[in-house]
């Protein structure tokens, strides 16, 4: 207490700068829709400031950095915003489990809140563990001295084994004094289940229904109930409410191991999205989003030997060509995408890999074996023969549909489907370092295979074709609106030659790298000759 009293003494802003945060004291909260307050002021050589995003974490050290507070640093990072910390408990803690807790005596608490609070802007407060009535309090204390944008509370009560970490008391303050200030709170099954006095197991959409309409009544605006581990279900829904109405949000059950930390990124995820100027329900899709993708990349992480591993928040600012760490996949190599055809090459009498060869030749930059007749044994005599021809002309070789054939022949990766393998089951089989392009038609088929962690998205088909059978048309039209959305590469397939590849080039979206092509390259008498021409017509438009 008494080191507690001297450093307030010692801080300079006590005095002198606390004239700043007049216009921060009337609250205003997060609204339905977007809204920003960038605060502009000058350097003294006349240059605008920007206001950088800022989130304050009130949460737990996790000495193994997979949750709490540093876990809400490498969220609000990714995301691109500011986070400021405030210790409510320093844990020892990591994969195994945790092994010690210490408490922050709630005045160094407090002092630590004055510090952040009185001068550094922050938008939003996010919190964490909680640990005691007193901690509680003075969180609520302050932030009615130093009011926020938005307050975002991850309910940490429950052990993942299920035991209640909060004792009776400690919960009826945080439900009672922390929670009608409460802009979202985001419990899990167990912690909405604990919230509500333990009387009901969540186990359908209906209880999440009902246990969100209760948890609004205390006093939170907007509700979110992670239903990750939900009975029955395949997806991982989560259900948000915002006092009139819910909104299921679905995405893909990632099977990992490494998920230590989920709820805390989750909820500092939104906590960052809120401080850029998001509305709630897009800064809650955001972070679904960006929880997906990273327990995706994160799957094949090792760190420690216990069960829960961590996330690799950042996954993003890595660009290793390490087995572990997926290979970045260069775009351009999509201009001309070369897709074989066994019924073509024999009715021209040619081999798969005469054919490739005369494709590379022409300038075909990808090639693709999809040989819907061949039998196994000949398949994979032909891929390994073409895997040593595009190895030594540094050209990418996949695999159509058959994930054994890519296997076999390490090929650098493959094409699957809306009907063949699901692209995380591939993902699993192949690791994090092969290519998996996706055939997508519509705009929703194309966000589900990014999330799903594919490389590229095949989009036709553009033109009519009777290379594939019954194959719905989808025109430049479908084309342009699957791009405009698309966050991965497109290549544009079905249809296309020499006489409307230009046309393709022309809905001019960056998304849109290049066109794949079946007959017109392989149902001709010259491969190399009609591969070079339209690879001229590719370069000039
Ligand atoms: C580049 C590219 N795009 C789309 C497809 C079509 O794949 P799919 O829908 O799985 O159909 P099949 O090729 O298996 O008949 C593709 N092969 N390549
Ligand atoms: C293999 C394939 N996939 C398509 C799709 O729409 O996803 S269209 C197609 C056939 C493309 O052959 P061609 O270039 O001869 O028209
Ligand atoms: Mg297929």
């Amino acid at each position: 207490m008494a080191d507690t009293i001297f450093q307030l003494r010692s801080l300079p802003f006590f005095s002198t700068h606390h004239h700043h945060y007049a216009c921060r004291h009337s609250r205003s909260r997060i609204m339905a829709s977007s809204s920003t307050s960038p605060s502009l002021k000058m350097t003294h050589d006349g240059c605008p400031k920007n206001k950088i995003p800022h989130v304050l974490s009130v949460a737990g050290s996790d000495s193994g950095a997979g949750a709490g507070i540093q876990a809400d640093m490498k969220a609000c990072g990714a995301a691109g915003v500011y986070c400021s910390t405030v210790l409510t408990a320093v844990t020892a803690q990591n994969t195994v489990g945790v092994q010690g807790v210490h408490l922050v005596p709630e005045e160094f608490v407090a002092l630590q809140l004055i510090s952040v609070l009185s001068d550094m802007n922050v938008d939003v407060v996010k919190t964490g563990i909680l640990p005691s009535i007193g901690t509680i309090r003075v969180l609520c204390e302050k932030l009615k001295e130093f009011p926020v944008r938005a307050l975002v509370v991850d309910p940490v009560m429950v052990s993942t084994s299920g035991d209640l970490l909060a004792s009776p008391a400690t919960m009826s303050t945080y439900l009672e004094e922390l929670l009608p200030m409460t802009d979202i709170v985001t419990p899990n099954l167990k912690e909405a289940s604990a919230m509500l006095g333990d009387v009901k197991e969540l186990q359908t959409l209906d209880d999440m229904r009902s246990a969100a309409k209760a948890i609004h009544s205390m006093g939170s605006r907007y509700v979110l109930i992670k239903g990750g581990h939900l009975k029955d279900s395949a997806d991982a829904v989560d259900l948000f409410f915002d006092g009139e109405r819910f909104h299921e949000l679905h995405g893909p059950y990632i099977d990992s191991q490494n998920t230590h930390g989920t709820g805390c990124t989750l909820a500092s995820y939104i906590a960052a999205e809120l401080a850029k100027g998001c509305s709630m329900l897009q800064a809650v899709q955001e972070a679904k989003n960006f929880i997906g993708k990273v327990i995706v990349h994160s799957k094949y992480m090792v760190i420690g030997s216990g069960q829960q591993g961590p996330l690799d928040h950042l996954f993003h600012l890595k660009n290793h060509s390490s087995g572990m760490i997926k290979k970045r996949f260069n775009s351009d190599n999509l201009l001309l995408y070369a897709v074989t055809d066994s019924v073509m090459n024999k009715k021209w009498g040619r081999s798969i890999v005469d054919a490739v060869k005369s494709a590379i030749e022409g300038g075909a930059t990808i090639i693709q074996l999809r040989e819907k007749e061949a039998e196994t044994r000949y398949f994979l005599e032909m891929a390994i023969a073409c895997m040593e021809i595009c190895r030594s002309r540094d050209i990418m070789l996949l695999i159509n549909d058959r994930i054994d054939i890519a296997l076999a022949c390490d090929a650098h990766g493959v094409h699957i489907g809306q009907f063949d393998m699901p692209v995380m089951k591939v993902r699993n089989l192949l690791g994090p370092s092969k290519v998996i392009g996706v055939s997508c038609k519509t705009p929703e088929q194309a966000h589900q295979a990014w999330m799903d962690g594919a490389d590229y998205i095949g989009c036709g088909g553009v033109f009519s074709t009777t290379t594939k059978e019954n194959n719905r048309t989808i025109g430049l039209e479908g084309l342009k609106t699957v791009c405009s959305t698309s966050k991965l590469p497109v290549v544009a397939i079905g249809g296309i030659n020499g006489s409307n590849a230009r046309s393709v080039m022309e809905i001019n979206d960056p998304n849109l790298k290049g066109v794949a092509v079946v007959s017109a390259l392989f149902d001709r008498e010259s491969i190399l000759e009609e591969t070079h021409h339209l690879k001229s017509l590719l370069l000039h438009s």
